[in-house]
Parts: C-alpha cells; structure tokens; sequence
C-alpha cells in the first residue's frame, strides 16, 4: 500500500445540495423491483448459466414475485438470444411479468435486440452507454454532444422499430453507465433529451436507470445525487427513476436504502448480491430489511433455503456462511450470552406478539428455517445454550444450579475436545454424567410400604459389586431413601428437589419424569438426576445420582445383611 494514498487516489467530492430531503424520508412501501440476475448476474460467472439453468432461474424469479426481470443481452450470444425467444415462443412469461433485455446503444446490436423481443406482450428496452469523463474521453473518446447523439440515436432506432411491432408492448429504460462519477448536469441533460425524443408521458413513462456502475463514494453521495436527480429531471411524472447499484465499497445495501429515501421508485439488483465484481445490490437483504420493519416487500422468501440452493446450483457459487438472512450460521449463537439472551427471548415471546427475541433479526421461521441449528454449543458456550438444547431436543428442563453445573462439564469436554458439540452429543454426556452415576452404589430395587406417619423403604443395592439390602423410614419416599443411605454410612442431607415431565419431545413419544435432587454429602454439593416413567422411582434414582456424583465412600457396606 502507498504510503500516501492521496497521491494517488482522490476524495469523491460532496454533492452540493445544502436542503437535502432524503435523511427526514422513511421507507413506507416496496419499490418496483427488477431482478438483473440473468444478465448482470450471469454475464459475471465463471460460466454463464445455460439454458437450463436460465429458465430454472427465471421460474424461481416468477415464483418469488418479480413483476420485472432482465432476461438477457440478447446480442451477446446465441444462448441469450434464443432463450428470449424460448421464453416468448413457448409462452414462459406470466401474463403479469415483464421481460427485460439490455443492449449497447449500437445499431445492428439494437436490430438484433428487437428481432429477440419480436411478439412479446410487453418488454422494456434498456439502453445504455457511459457518460462520465472517463469513458468520455478514455473509451469513446467523444465529446459530451457527441455521447449525448449517441443516446438520441439509439433512441430513435428503438423508437421505430417498436412502431413496427405493434402487438408487442415496449417499455424504453435507459442507463447513463457510470452515473455516479457523471456530472449531474451532464446525466439530467443526456436522461431528458431521452425521454423528450421517446416522448414520454404520464402513461408512457421511461425508466431512467441510475446506476452505481461503480460504487465511488460513501452511501448517503448516492441518495444526494439521487434526489438531486429526482428534483432536476424534467418530465418527472412521465419518469421511473430506477437505482443500480453495485458493491465495490460493500455498501450497496446502505446506498440503495437511503437513495430509496431520496426518492426511488424501482430497485435493480440480484438475489443474494450476484453480479459484477462484489456484485449487484442484494436484493433479498433489501427486502427482509424492509420486511423487518413491518412492511411487506411484495417478494415472497418464505422458503430462502430452496431459493439460496438454486441460486448456488444456477451460479455455481456458495453463499456464504454469514450472508444476511440467508448464510448457514446467521441464526446460530455459539456464545454462552447470546444463547442466554435468545432462550429467556423464545420463553417470553408470544406466539402472535411483536417479534422480540434477542440476536434475531426477523423470525427464522418466517423464512421457513427452523429452530434447530439457532444454539450450537462449543467452548465459548455458556449455561443458557446447553439448557435449551437438552429442553427443545429432550424435554429436560433444568433447575438453574444445575445448569450452572452440568455446562462446567461441557465446558471441559469442549474445551479438552475442541470442537462443537451436537444435541445428541450434550445428551449423551447429560447421560454418562447423571444417569450413569452408578458406583460406588447402583440401586437395583425398592418396595416402599405405608406405615405410622410415613413410609418405610427397602432397597436393593449394589455396593462395589455386592448385592446390598437397605432399611429405612422416613415422611415420604425421598426421605425413607436418605435413612436407608445410613446403612452404609453415608450421611446425606438433601438441599432441594424438583420434578418434571419430559413432555411428549423425549424420545419423540412416551413423557417420562424427570427428578433433579441437589445433594450435600461428606463435604460436596451435588445434583443427581433420575428420569423413569414412574415418579417416586426417578426420584430414588436421582438421590442415588447425587450421592455416586459425590464420590461418596461407603463406611461399611459389608456390615449390612442380605435379606
Ligand atoms: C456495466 C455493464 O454491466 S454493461 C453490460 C456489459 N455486459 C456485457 O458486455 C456482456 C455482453 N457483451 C458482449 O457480448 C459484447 O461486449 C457485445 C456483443 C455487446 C459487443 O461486442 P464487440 O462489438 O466485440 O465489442 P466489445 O465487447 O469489445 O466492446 C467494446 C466496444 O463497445 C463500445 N461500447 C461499450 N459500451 C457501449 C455502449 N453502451 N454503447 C455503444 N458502444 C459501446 C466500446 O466503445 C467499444 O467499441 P470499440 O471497439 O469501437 O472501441
Ligand atoms: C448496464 C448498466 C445498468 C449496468 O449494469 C451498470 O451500470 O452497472
Ligand atoms: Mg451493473
């Protein structure tokens, strides 16, 4: 890199116009969208799409709502021209959808164009050629008259031969390339010498494209010379005024939001940001930004990843991982405080109240994702993470110390293992540490009987290996248990209990009960964890739990006799 990037690189200049409107503007309603996913898109891949991939394309477009798409360069090659025709002859087009096709404002690729078009119902004509200086004067080598002749021209030459073709609708758009480091002057007299000589009015309006050809200045440049443009051009009731923008500063997003502000009436862009160089503006991330601020795009993405798979089968081109509302892990928390945030989110969001959960964006749901991959576990997970997997996936529903708990052991698990875990994975470890808690003192058996004040219990036991009988009374079952523990020597005071049902969620049926009894037992605190299908029984096996977690040492389990 230059030391002294001023030497060589220079600020884009600030437009002038001091009472800008567009930072008061909100976003009230959808502009006119246009998908360019076939001609920008495509003319930008390492191999463009065929003609399968083409209309494989072009019916998901339809399917998603687009009423205006880019289908083509026709004049550029064969593919294209014949898939227009295709799409014209075999009555592809939906009777509310518009195509679009894009020429160089030369004549024979112009008469190459119309020929393509020929007894469409309805297509727009997009013209363009570059009006700033630099191509001025680098790639034509034109003087502004002679550029702005070019456009006059091309105009007339469509103008005529769609008067020869009366069954088909033709709608002008035209594109001064590289707007945006066009003077403004120089772009207002060039679009309304355009639409004077179509002769646009009111009910024949031209689309005048804006194009960020290249991205060149902060966002809010653009909407400046947007709403400069949509207050200077004459005959702006006979004008859409259309934006282009592409991504070479990553902001296209921001541009296109605020230059929607600055008074836009259409969007020009691809799906997923596809498109030349970074790409054209992304309209999917356009559209849910707007559907997130409650108004409906008019584009339907309740299914993004079907459309995200065709787009990477017609492009050959991943998306990626984080991309806005569509990337693999953008509803995934891995982070303990995040994963927190969204469990108490879900656990206070009402099924029909306003969307309010933490780190979420928009309702995954509403784009036909689901749940499942939003808390992903690994080293930087904390408690809240781990809990509400074992509760969406298993229905267990832990008490809070004994999140705190068992996350410490998931921690050292990822932490020794270094990679993710799965649900499974953390229930299989809830498991091994909880459940299979069974030495020194595997209970076998109980027999509890009514008696006196209370009950009393007998339970068979396994201690080291050897089968064990133990005796005791107590006011319930939990506390028969805790007497009969003193047969071996272990003292245990039981700090808590709480039980719960699985629900239906556990094993995808029968709802078991779940005991959770925080244990104190010579000098350690611990829980142990009891699921059966019989209450009292998962309570005895969580005692149990708690105990064996404790690494309790049996004073003298030979001391006890077989019954
Ligand atoms: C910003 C954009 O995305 S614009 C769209 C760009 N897309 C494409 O170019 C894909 C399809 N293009 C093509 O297949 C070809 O470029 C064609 C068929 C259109 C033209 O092919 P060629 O005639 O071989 O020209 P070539 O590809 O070299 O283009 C450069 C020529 O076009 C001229 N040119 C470029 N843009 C325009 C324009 N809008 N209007 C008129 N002439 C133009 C250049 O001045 C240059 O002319 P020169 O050869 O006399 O110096
Ligand atoms: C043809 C024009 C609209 C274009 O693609 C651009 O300027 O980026
Ligand atoms: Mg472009």
């Amino acid at each position: 890199m230059q030391a002294q990037p001023a030497q060589k690189y220079q600020a884009f200049p600030p437009v002038q116009l001091t009472d800008r409107q567009w930072p008061n503007a909100v976003i009230s309603q959808p502009p006119i969208w246009m998908s360019t996913d076939l001609r920008d898109g495509n003319q930008s891949l390492f191999e463009p799409m065929d003609a399968d991939k083409k209309m494989r394309m072009f019916k998901m477009l339809c399917q998603i709502g687009f009423k205006e798409i880019e289908v083509a360069f026709p004049s550029a090659s064969q593919t294209d021209f014949n898939f227009v025709r295709t799409l014209i002859e075999a009555q592809h087009i939906p009777e509310d959808v518009t195509i679009e096709v894009l020429t160089q404002a030369r004549e024979h690729l112009i008469r190459r164009t119309m020929e393509a078009v020929r007894g469409a119902r309805r297509v727009i004509v997009h013209i363009y050629n570059a009006t700033s200086p630099t191509f001025r004067e680098v790639v034509f080598g034109m003087s502004k008259e002679q550029v702005k002749a070019m456009v006059v021209e091309a105009v007339t030459l469509v103008k005529q031969l769609a008067a020869d073709m009366p069954e088909t609708e033709v709608v002008l758009q035209y594109s001064p390339e590289t707007f945006t480091a066009t003077e403004l002057t120089f772009a207002k007299e060039i679009c309304d010498r355009v639409t004077e000589v179509w002769g646009a009015t009111p009910a024949r309006k031209v689309i005048i494209n804006c194009p960020a050809t290249v991205e060149v200045a902060t966002p809010n440049v653009y909407a400046d010379q947007i709403e400069w443009m949509h207050r200077h051009l004459a005959r702006r009731d006979s004008v859409i005024l259309s934006l282009h923008p592409h991504n070479d500063r990553g902001t296209a997003v921001a541009a296109t939001e605020l230059a929607m502000m600055a008074g836009a009436d259409r969007v020009e862009g691809c799906l997923f940001g596809h498109g030349e160089r970074t790409g054209n503006v992304d309209l999917v991330t356009v559209a849910l930004n707007m559907y997130t601020q409650g108004i409906h795009p008019g584009l339907d993405f309740s299914d993004i990843n079907a459309i995200g798979r065709t787009v990477e089968a017609c492009t050959q081109i991943d998306i990626h991982p984080r991309h806005p509302y569509a990337g693999d892990l953008v509803f995934t928390a891995f982070s303990g405080s995040h994963q927190d945030a969204i469990k108490k989110g879900f656990a206070a969001q009402a099924s029909e109240g306003t969307w309010n959960v933490p780190y979420l964006p928009i309702d995954p749901r509403d784009l036909g994702r689901s749940y499942d991959s939003i808390i992903r576990v690994n080293s930087q997970s904390g408690k809240g993470g781990v809990a509400y997997l074992l509760e969406s996936q298993y229905g267990i529903v832990m008490p809070r110390r004994l999140q705190v708990e068992f996350s410490g052991v998931v921690q050292q698990y990822t932490d020794s293992h270094g990679s993710e875990m799965s649900a499974a994975d953390i229930w299989q470890l809830f498991q091994q540490t909880y459940m299979e808690a069974t030495t020194p003192v595997r209970y076998r058996e109980y027999h509890l009987q009514e008696g006196g004040t209370g009950q009393s219990i007998r339970m068979h036991v396994d201690v080291d290996g050897m089968s064990t009988l133990l005796k005791g009374e107590g006011n319930g079952p939990i506390d028969a248990a805790v007497h009969a523990l003193q047969g071996l020597g272990i003292e245990v005071q039981v700090r808590s209990f709480e039980e719960r049902s699985t629900g239906a969620s556990h094993s995808g049926g029968e709802a078991l009960a779940c005991a959770f009894v925080e244990v104190v037992c010579q000098g350690s605190v611990c829980y142990g964890v009891g699921l059966d299908s019989n209450i009292v029984t998962a309570s005895i096996k969580a005692v149990f739990s708690g105990i064996n977690r404790c690494g309790v040492v049996c004073v003298s389990p030979a001391a006890v006799a077989e019954a």
